[in-house]
């Protein structure tokens, strides 16, 4: 049976809707397939140098081409590897790298984590600022925001608060972060990957849920963010009610902008059109990455700007 029937079989209405995305082979066989396993160096603790050295005497190393100490490599547990341990290396899926990225942010700035834990973003954050300025980390669920904390101190982020609130409750901290991550709970249809439960569990109104929460949650982010500053919105999810449509809600209720991402990355065609509905042709900037399309998790990422005297 093929990777098409399988999923056919195992949910119905999952495939009928995302047939109307895209209905490749390819498409189908890399929704299902394991994943590549990939790592990023964590710069914070050695240089990326020394520490690749170390690892190429044991392992093969694939650079992840949009992320410059991001690899992929040949390891069947990385919890053995010693680097592990110790926080020299973090296990993170290779289009998870991309809203760091995005967001760019600089040593000194002060950035908002909405939705932080396990925090392997919050760590890249905090090694593209060098350890300097700070980080609010926050997560609502307590046994996340604790894996959170130990993650942080293995990777020796110094420059964290974590804090366990619904993200919505940002919005009062008008105008105040140089940049927000909001890495969105979602329906995780990228997950499927390496945990199938996620495709058995998928149904129509656990996206509508999600879609209401994104909505609440990307326009707190965007009253927390200072003019001039900048927003990323991004989700390991493909269905456009929890990706266009929320970044077409927030252009449609403020002043918001939407910025391209360049980077050496293939992506799908973004949904400018869905069940009728009509999104902003500003929407052709975000990236939507579908698995087949790099072999890794899907992905959306949008990056967004406050207009200076904006907000
Ligand atoms: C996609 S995961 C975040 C992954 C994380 N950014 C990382 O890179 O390791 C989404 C997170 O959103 C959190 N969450 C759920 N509801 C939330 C809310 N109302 N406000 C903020 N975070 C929420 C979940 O607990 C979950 O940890």
């Amino acid at each position: 049976m093929g990777a098409r029937d399988v999923i056919k079989e195992a949910n119905p209405a999952f495939y009928e809707r995302y047939s109307q995305l895209e209905d490749t082979d390819e498409f189908w066989e890399f929704m299902i397939k394991p994943p590549r396993q990939s790592i990023r160096v964590n710069t914070l603790k050695a240089p990326l140098e020394v520490v690749l050295e170390r690892l190429k005497e044991e392992f093969e190393l694939e650079p992840i081409p949009w992320a410059r100490e991001g690899f992929f490599i040949n390891v069947d547990n990385l919890a053995k590897v010693p680097e592990h341990s110790l926080g020299l290396i973090f296990g993170q899926e290779a289009s998870s790298m991309i809203p760091p990225v995005a967001l760019d942010p600089k040593p000194g700035e002060l950035v908002l984590d909405m939705a932080a834990a396990p925090g392997s973003k919050t760590g890249q954050i905090a090694q593209y600022m060098e350890n300097e300025g700070c980080i609010v980390a926050n997560d609502p669920n307590m046994d996340r925001a604790n894996v959170l904390i130990a993650n942080l101190n293995r990777m020796g982020v110094l420059i964290a608060r974590v804090t366990t609130r619904d993200g919505a409750e940002f919005a009062r901290f008008e105008n105040t972060f140089d940049r927000v991550l909001l890495d969105a709970p979602c329906s995780s249809v990228g997950l499927i990957r390496k945990k199938w439960r996620f495709l058995e569990a998928w149904n129509l109104k656990g996206v509508m849920k999600y879609m209401n929460i994104q909505k609440k949650l990307i326009l707190a982010g965007y009253k927390a963010l200072k003019p001039g500053g900048t927003l990323v919105y991004s989700t390991c999810t493909i269905d456009p009610l929890e990706n266009e449509e929320v970044v077409d809600y927030l252009l449609r209720k403020t002043d918001a902008r939407l910025e391209k991402i360049e980077l050496p990355v293939k992506t799908s065609e973004p949904v400018l059109e869905w069940e009728g509905k009509e999104y902003s042709p500003e929407l052709k900037k975000v990236l939507r990455i579908h698995p087949n399309d790099n072999d890794t998790e899907a992905f959306f990422v949008a990056k967004i700007v406050k207009p200076e005297g904006g907000g």
